[in-house]
């Protein structure tokens, strides 16, 4: 079908946009007239997200989850489109809210093998972010029906394909739940094919309608009234389903969501469901649910539950209903990593055997300790003793003194700031304690913030038959979603001052080098300044604004630091950090761009 369109910015004059955005890949001004406006902002973004032009390599995410709602309403219409388009080369693509293919429909084998060797495929996300403007996740950025065409794709090897996405709403509460996508070789663009997307989605959105059994609109209609009077947390419940408002998202951590959630279908099923019960969550943190069941078809389907949170202190402790199962007192984080290092600490501390904790400044390492003392021993004495205090007067001999006759757990911090001549003197005192015959032994934990290289560190950890490794903040970077509001709620203990999701968005993709701790000053100094509302990224220091452009896995950020530190070894020369990693000089330019790494200056 030959293109129609022949106004100025006509995406399909082909030379026109190419030329256009070559200038604009090589940071040449672009003239308005030649490139569609939304197009030249979705540029603007994809440079901004540091996507790379010249190639695509996206990283397999998951397998498609297909036993979703949207999947079994959108399925049925989008098989009915296929047979309809008989056998047309268009590929018809259906996606979740962020981009991630969920099923691709076959169009012929020729577009097909292109689009797998473009990654267009299930468990692949097209989000702008990740492969800068596309059909489909420009239409997720824009929130509208969005075509582009050959060069206006950012990925210049996407040039020689059509897409037209639109975005699914879900038909009650409007939000994006998906995306539809058409896409065939540009040579047969046409502008009907966005008609036909905005078609199929609506189809899609009436099925889910008509899927939607009269129990479970219902319990959505109650909840979107109940969320509408309020502006704090709620969730509604039933056999089958589970809303959260962005506010529960945003303030409870997942292990907080699910002690509410177990609490509320509690007390829903129970005999008084409406009576409000009060949870003392494990940060410490008191949260109250009002809760109201929804009947619907005669018997209970589940119920809509007003959440307030306060802090402990202002009720007696007696009307404490549910003591939620506190994993450890203080502490929030539900990050694999950073669970291993707090289960391998408890397991030591209930073996009796001493511990050297170690991990990079600020992980969390005394906070650690300390609440594994409170949630096992909570009566016996915590004592702590900085060796950064060394210096000063009598403090081996208070060291001394605590270890031959202290009781309860002690913590000698920072060990590895210790001057030879004062671990030997540690290292004597350790082994007089452990010679001691006392009766109540007495647990010792060091910390260290660097692995010992031999010589007297290594000596004195003879003492600690294990060492426990924390995870640096990057490497459970998930737990930041918990620890922003498990501090702000620390600081401003009013709870009126929350964290918007841009602003957390930044501080989830910061490095962290200090760590916690660094997160925790960082919101100290944001509280010095904003103390209501909801905090902005404007509000945020530039430390958070780090390179990164996307939330790196565990194992990536492992990779990351390992580039950085073998460029930093070989003084930012690429090549030789390459040859010491045993990776190709083009893996590791790729990997630098990827992982948004500022190479040293050699
Ligand atoms: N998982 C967590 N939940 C809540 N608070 C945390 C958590 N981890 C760390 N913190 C807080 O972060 C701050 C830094 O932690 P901590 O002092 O324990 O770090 P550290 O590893 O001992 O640091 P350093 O090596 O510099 O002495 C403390 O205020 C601590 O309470």
């Amino acid at each position: 079908m030959p293109p129609t369109l022949t106004r100025p910015g006509d995406p399909t004059d082909g030379e026109a946009v190419a030329k256009a955005r070559e200038r604009f890949l090589t940071a040449e001004p672009v003239d308005p007239r030649q490139v569609r406006e939304t197009i030249l902002a979705s540029w603007w973004r994809s440079r901004h997200w540091n996507v790379a032009a010249d190639h695509i390599d996206l990283t397999y995410l998951r397998d498609p989850d297909l036993d979703t709602p949207l999947s079994r309403s959108a399925l049925p219409v989008l098989t009915h489109l296929r047979e309809h388009l008989d056998g047309q080369p268009i590929s018809i693509i259906l996606t979740d809210p962020a981009g991630l293919v969920l099923a691709r429909l076959a169009a012929d084998r020729e577009l097909d093998a292109h689009l797998d060797r473009v990654q267009l495929a299930p468990g692949f996300s097209y989000a702008e972010e990740l492969v800068g403007t596309n059909g489909i996740g420009t239409a997720l950025e824009g929130g509208g029906p969005m075509q582009v065409f050959g060069h206006e794709h950012y990925a210049e090897h996407l040039e020689d394909l059509a897409c037209a996405g639109v975005p699914i709403h879900h038909p009650i509460s409007g939000k994006t739940i998906g995306a539809v996508d058409l896409t065939c070789w540009r040579r047969h663009a046409d502008p009907l094919l966005l008609a036909l997307a905005k078609t199929t989605a609506g189809q899609i959105q009436q099925a889910l309608f008509a899927d939607s059994s009269v129990r479970e609109l219902e319990l959505l209609q109650e909840y979107l009234r109940t969320c509408r009077r309020t502006a704090g947390i709620v969730f509604a419940l039933s056999n089958d389903v589970v809303m959260l408002n962005d506010h529960a998202r945003q303030v409870l951590d997942p292990g907080e969501q699910s002690i509410l959630l177990a609490q509320a279908a509690e007390t829903l099923a129970g005999r008084h469901p409406t009576a409000p019960v009060t949870v003392e969550l494990p940060s410490g943190v008191r949260a109250r649910l009002h809760c109201r069941p929804v009947p619907g078809a005669g018997r209970l389907s589940g119920g809509v539950v007003h959440v307030k949170l306060a802090e402990l202190g202002s009720r007696p402790r007696a009307e404490i209903v549910t003591p939620a199962r506190s994993f450890l007192p203080g502490l929030v984080g539900s990050g694999a990593l950073w669970l291993r290092g707090c289960h391998q600490v408890e397991a030591i501390h209930a073996s009796g055997e001493w511990l050297a904790l170690e991990g990079e400044r600020g992980v969390g390492k005394l906070a650690l300790l300390r609440a594994v003392h409170q949630g096992r021993t909570p009566a016996a004495r915590f004592s702590v003793l900085d060796a950064a205090e060394a210096g000063e007067h009598g403090w081996l001999d208070g060291t001394r003194r605590e270890l031959l006759e202290g009781a309860g757990s002690l913590v000698i911090r920072h060990v590895d700031r210790l001057a030879a001549g004062r671990l030997r003197a540690l290292s004597r005192a350790l082994r007089a304690a452990t010679a001691a015959n006392r009766q109540s032994p007495l647990w010792v934990a060091v910390t260290l913030s660097r692995h010992p290289d031999g010589g007297e560190l290594s000596e004195l950890l003879r003492y600690f038959p294990s060492t426990v490794e924390l995870p640096p903040l990057r490497h459970h970077v998930e737990d930041v979603h918990a620890l922003v509001p498990f501090f702000l709620a620390k600081l401003m203990p009013d709870g009126r001052l929350s964290c918007s999701p841009e602003a957390m968005q930044v501080l989830v993709r910061a490095s962290w080098p200090g760590n916690t701790e660094q997160l925790r000053q960082v919101l100290r100094r944001v509280v010095q300044y904003r103390r209501t509302g909801s905090i902005q990224p404007g509000d945020l220091p530039p430390e958070c604004r780090t390179v990164s452009r996307r939330v790196l896995s565990p194992l990536e950020s492992m990779e990351r630091d390992a580039i950085v530190q073998s460029l930093l070894d070989s003084d930012g020369n690429k090549i030789k950090a390459a040859r010491s990693l045993g990776m190709s000089r083009a893996t590791i330019y790729r990997k630098i761009h990827e992982y948004g790494i500022v190479p040293p200056t050699g």
